[in-house]
């Protein structure tokens, strides 16, 4: 995909499955908060099958796959598993996410830097598929450099680190680390994303940093959406985007 000219919103809704399998229900769908974010502006959909599959199932993908409008956005560890499913689906992007079983969620940024042959093996193999490939990475010069040695078109910084800045200066220091990222990555020539805790009131700042093609946002969209709606939730997440890249 070439860059875009306005920032675009990718909605990962692996939180409305995280909900769906805390009772074993058939709902919440995450497949029908894909349409529904598609509906509300979405310009691609996020998902991120685990290994553990504590939230999305290969149901979600297989059903996603056939029913999206945009594009789907697939997240995976580096396992010949998940390459196995990947040459199964064949999504127009996908992403490389280190995984630890334990994690809460996703702590840090794949190490491709120390892992260059391995993850290089895993692009080539992919991109054959037709992918766009990125690599989730930490807004730090080695990964980016180590993630255009391996021939990834694209990166996703983590912007964990900012959203779990505390005070003022520790925040300004996390999202300057990012910028610089960005800054950094478009001057190796590639596609930058990012995303990762962003919420409605983290995510002008992120936004403002010129560059950036796409966020993705999940969790606090999920979050919002119980008490607005998921459309409500996705249409007023891009708003403040585009408004706050506009300037
Ligand atoms: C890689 C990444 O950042 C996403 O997959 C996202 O955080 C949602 O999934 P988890 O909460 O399971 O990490
Ligand atoms: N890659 C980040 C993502 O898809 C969304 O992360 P979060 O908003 O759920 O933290």
């Amino acid at each position: 995909m070439t860059q875009s000219n306005r920032m675009l919103l990718g909605v990962n809704i692996d939180h409305v499955a995280t909900l769906r399998q805390a009772r074993g229900t058939r709902y919440p769908d995450p497949v029908k908060a894909a349409l529904d974010a598609e509906e509300a502006g979405a310009d691609g959909i996020t998902v991120h099958l685990r290994e553990d599959r504590r939230h999305i199932q290969e149901r979600d993908v297989l059903l996603l796959k056939d029913v999206l409008q945009t594009r789907m956005n697939f997240e995976m560890g580096v396992t010949e598993e998940m390459m196995v499913f990947a040459e199964r689906i064949r999504p127009a992007h996908i992403c490389l996410v280190p995984e630890t079983r334990q994690e809460l969620t996703t702590e840090g940024g794949l190490d491709v830097a120390g892992q260059e042959a391995r993850i290089k093996a895993a692009v080539e193999r992919l991109s054959r598929l037709g992918a766009e490939v990125s690599l989730f990475i930490d807004a730090d010069e080695r990964q980016i450099e180590a993630s255009r040695r391996v021939g990834a078109p694209a990166i996703e910084l983590h912007t964990g680190r900012y959203a779990d800045a505390q005070t003022p200066s520790e925040v300004a220091e996390e999202l300057k680390r990012v910028a610089d990222g960005v800054a950094f990555g478009l001057g190796q020539g590639l596609i930058v994303n990012a995303g990762h805790g962003l919420h409605y009131h983290n995510v002008e700042a992120v936004a403002a940093i010129k560059g950036i093609n796409e966020l993705n946002i999940g969790h606090a969209l999920v979050a919002h959406a119980l008490f607005v709606g998921f459309k409500s939730a996705v249409a007023e997440m891009k708003a403040l985007i585009l408004a706050a890249s506009r300037h």
